[in-house]
């Protein structure tokens, strides 16, 4: 139970923790007020036994309860006030840590299992945690606390008693023990479960689209339903092995109080207690009995407890990027590989690759699909680090930024946007926090957003999540608005103009030479128009440079993409 507290309150963040202690204080003061109880209770009853009972007496022993249940009732609601307030911002504090610690994890490390994980553990897991640390601390606490105290004080009244109680918590202590390892033991299986379920929900929703046009309704919702009912079971089954085990302890609490009850009797005949005592003491059974079942209820929670912080710990141990880097404002966008190697985990993509481009030049990657174009623009950003070599940007090596400084230079393009749910205005401002209404509608306009003035409520609109109410082509143009509004130097057009209808075509060009103007400019998969324009294109094969030059250039070799360019049939799943 300690060690409860101990891992609890070493995961609170410092502010919180001290709201616990503060808490526990109260908890202990609670303790003694139950405990005054006691020896009002045997004064009444020496006085009602002995015949000394009056009015005098009857109010003495009235006060002696009553002033410390006022002041119990007084310390219970603070130290409730204290414990909501401590439960949900701990939970509250730890999700904006967790989130603000996955920046800085290597990209690589989500897909779809680490998405439903994180997705689990900031949503069910934190919701447990604050939901049971309002509670479980001050009901653990107060039922071992008031436990501990009745016991202390009936060693006061008969050591003999005393010893009894202590060896019947001793005991239920131990049990509970064993609780807590059963309870730890199943804790994976029921995780495992939980993951599989959100995977199973997050693919499905994530998938809507895929599985309407590919009618794959029976085939997903079997997939849900399957991980929905294995979850449900392996709940079951752990709840059912749980079952005999906390009848026992309910047993052993009710043992106590009856051992006490048949030790005081027996003590009482033989003449070593008065009627007073032997009575105090059996009243003091029941209140032992009621404790230790308000400890034993909650602190089956707090396993629970022990596994949410561990589950946050495991995504706060998740091993970051080396982020101590220096705020640094570049002076020119110049970008340099100098024998860059990478690999995901063990498969090698980028092999010694060197390169540079030069600020305010317009560049295009091509080259065969999964030759690793898209990667190279990735390690410019520092989405992962490279394991040999250097990525300079502004002839500093792009581990020495901090990330804020080093993002700052550049602005991402893709195909698929993501917008959140929230107004147009403030899914612009995330480019730039402090723009103002004219510099947001110059952004819409240079972006071709003109359908933003159809909206009801124009830029003050709410889009749903990931932008669901807006076209594709509308989205993308919201997305190119934000990036003007950021104005960083560099623009990575990332199959940005893939698949463009000619509706909007157009519009999305326009949208694109607005952002790109006076920019380092780098293309993947873009519109052979543009790509032909480009001050050098680099030919990825296998992760490195086999060719580069202008496109002129480039068809006077006889080279892959001059053959790619004249026979385009031949080169199926080449990207320019
Ligand atoms: N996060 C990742 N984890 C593991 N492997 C990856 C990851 N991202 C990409 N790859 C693999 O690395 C290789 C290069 O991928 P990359 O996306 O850089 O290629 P690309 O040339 O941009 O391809 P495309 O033109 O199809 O987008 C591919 O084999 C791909 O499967």
């Amino acid at each position: 139970m300690l060690k409860m507290l101990k891992v609890f309150f070493d995961f609170c963040p410092s502010k919180r923790k001290k709201q616990f202690y503060l808490a526990i204080v109260l908890t202990v003061l609670m303790g003694i007020c139950e405990a005054a109880k006691l020896p009002a209770i045997w004064y009444l009853f020496k006085n009602v036994f002995e015949g000394t009972f009056d009015l005098y007496t009857v109010l003495f022993a009235f006060l002696i309860m009553l002033v410390p249940a006022v002041i119990s009732i007084g310390l219970k609601y603070a130290s409730s006030m204290l414990q909501v307030d401590g439960g949900y911002s701990t939970a509250a504090e730890k999700r904006i840590e967790i989130a603000e610690h996955l920046r800085y994890v290597p990209m690589g490390y989500f897909n779809n299992n680490s998405l439903a994980y994180i997705t689990s553990v900031t949503t069910n897991t934190m919701e447990q945690l604050s939901d049971i640390a309002t509670r479980v601390v001050m009901l653990v606490t107060t039922g071992l606390i008031n436990t501990l105290i009745v016991v202390a004080s009936l060693f006061f009244f008969d050591y003999r008693i005393g010893l009894v109680a202590l060896a019947g918590v001793i005991v239920y202590l131990l049990f509970n023990e064993w609780i807590k390892y059963l309870g730890k033991k199943f804790a994976p299986d029921k995780e495992k479960a939980d993951v599989a379920i959100i995977g199973a929900t997050l693919d499905y929703v994530l998938g809507i689209s895929e599985i309407k046009s590919y009618n794959l309704y029976g085939k997903y919702s079997k997939r849900f339903n399957e991980a929905n009912e294995r979850g449900t079971k392996l709940y079951q089954t752990v709840e059912l092995k749980m079952i005999p085990v906390q009848t026992i302890q309910t047993y052993i609490t009710r043992l106590i109080g009856v051992c006490m009850t048949a030790v005081a009797i027996l003590l009482f005949i033989n003449g070593y207690n008065d009627l007073a005592t032997t009575m105090t003491i059996i009243i003091a059974s029941f209140i032992i009995y009621s404790s230790l079942d308000a400890m034993g209820t909650f602190s089956a929670l707090s396993k629970i407890i022990e596994r949410c912080v561990e589950k946050g710990n495991e995504i706060l141990s998740i091993e970051t990027m080396n982020i101590k880097g220096e705020d640094y404002k570049t002076k020119s966008s110049d970008i340099e590989f100098k024998n860059v190697s990478f690999s995901y985990d063990k498969k090698s993509i980028i092999n010694n690759l060197s390169l540079k481009i030069k600020e305010n030049t317009k560049v295009a990657f091509v080259g065969p699909s999964g030759s690793g174009k898209t990667t190279i623009c990735h390690l410019m950003a520092r989405f992962w680090d490279v394991n040999e070599g250097e990525v300079l940007l502004d002839n500093k090596n792009v581990k020495d930024y901090n990330i804020d400084s080093l993002m700052e230079n550049f602005t991402f393009v893709f195909q698929n946007v993501y917008l959140f749910n929230d107004t147009i205005i403030n899914n612009l401002r995330i480019a730039k926090e402090a723009a103002t209404e004219e510099e947001i509608n110059n952004a819409l306009k240079l972006a071709c957003c003109d359908f933003v003035n159809d909206l009801p409520e124009g830029i003050n609109t709410v889009i749903g999540e990931g932008g669901q109410t807006l076209s594709g082509g509308e989205l993308q143009r919201l997305s190119i608005a934000r990036a003007i509004l950021k104005d960083s130097k560099i623009v990575i057009l990332d199959e940005a103009t893939a698949n463009v209808d000619p509706e909007n075509e157009e519009k999305l060009m326009k949208a694109i030479d607005s952002l790109t103007k006076n920019k380092t400019v780098i293309m993947i998969a873009h519109r052979l128009k543009t790509v032909k324009n480009c001050d050098n294109i680099f030919v990825i094969d296998e992760g490195n440079i086999v060719e580069s030059g202008k496109h002129e250039d480039l068809l006077k070799n006889d080279g892959i993409y001059k053959r790619f360019i004249l026979d385009r049939k031949e080169a199926v799943g080449w990207k320019l």
